[in-house]
């Protein structure tokens, strides 16, 4: 398969998933992969944009706050796009919040449930713990500071693990399977499908933020606010803006420039 079986393999689909480009490296943040990863993105996007302009596009490929403000750039000049349609899939995030936490609280993964908001990478990664459910009061401050940091560089520890054969494949697929069939579940009009993912959005300042969303038949149906804060992570909040914002004005930028 290449550029010419692209549109064959586009025509006609309802949710494209992106995770075309080049993985870490240990040593190298995701930000590092924009000049390739870019590119491809851009590439991919321009092609959707040709012969599926109404799929919903669930964005893998790194650097996500990057590469999200990219898609979106390359849809609005083709005049397809629509915010309810593009997603950055940060579902892994949740997946290792909701097992880190399980594993310390010592309740079983599958009744867990813990929200991540803000971003894909490092410190805009931001779970909130204070909201997980079931609610634990055995989690010491310093637990949740800990738990807050692995979910945060679990990708990194994957990468470094892995000693330069790339970075979470397994967790993943898992991941990108579960966050393609909720939207699947909205398109055929399965009520209440709720995931985090980070999209456009009003919910900070930033016109692009990871939160809970209600996927329905047309994507988006509805993005959550943040709920109550703990002062932690009112404080984490304060702390990944400054990053994010410049994550996704490089993309927006690329998308004009290139
Ligand atoms: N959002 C997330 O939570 C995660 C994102 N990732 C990202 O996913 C991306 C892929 O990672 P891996 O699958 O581990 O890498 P990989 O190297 O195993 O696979 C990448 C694939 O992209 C393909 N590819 C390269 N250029 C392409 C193009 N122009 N069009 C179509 N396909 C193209 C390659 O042929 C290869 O099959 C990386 O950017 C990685 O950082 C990985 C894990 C988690
Ligand atoms: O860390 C990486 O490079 C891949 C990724 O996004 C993750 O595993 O969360």
């Amino acid at each position: 398969m290449g550029d010419d079986q692209l549109g064959e393999a586009l025509e006609g689909s309802d949710v494209v998933i992106i995770p075309a480009g080049v993985p870490r490296k240990p040593g190298m943040t995701r930000d590092d992969l924009f000049n390739i990863n870019a590119g491809i993105v851009k590439a991919l996007s321009t092609a959707i944009a040709k012969h599926c302009p109404n799929a919903l596009v669930n964005m893998i490929s790194n650097p996500v706050n990057s590469t999200v403000p990219i898609a979106a750039e390359v849809f609005k000049k083709a005049g397809t796009y629509d915010e309810k349609k593009l997603f950055g899939v940060t579902t892994l995030d949740v997946v290792r919040a909701k097992t880190f936490y399980a594993g310390k609280a010592g309740v079983p993964v599958t009744e867990v449930n813990v929200p991540v908001v803000g971003g894909h990478a490092g410190i805009t990664i931001l779970p909130l713990f204070s909201q997980a459910t079931p609610p634990s009061n055995s989690l010491s401050q310093e637990d949740i500071v800990a738990l807050t940091k692995r979910t945060q560089d679990g990708g990194t520890e994957v990468v470094e693990a892995k000693a330069g054969k790339g970075s979470a494949t397994l967790s993943m697929a898992y991941a990108g399977a579960v966050f393609a069939h909720a939207c699947l579940k909205g398109l055929n009009g399965v009520p209440d499908v709720v995931e985090c993912s980070f999209v456009q959005s009003t919910v900070t300042e930033l016109p692009f933020f990871a939160s809970k969303v209600r996927l329905g038949k047309n994507g988006v149906e509805e993005v959550f606010g943040l709920g109550e804060l703990s002062d932690f992570e009112k404080q984490g909040l304060e702390n990944l803006k400054g990053e994010l914002k410049a994550s996704i004005e490089k993309g927006i930028k690329f998308a004009h420039g290139n």
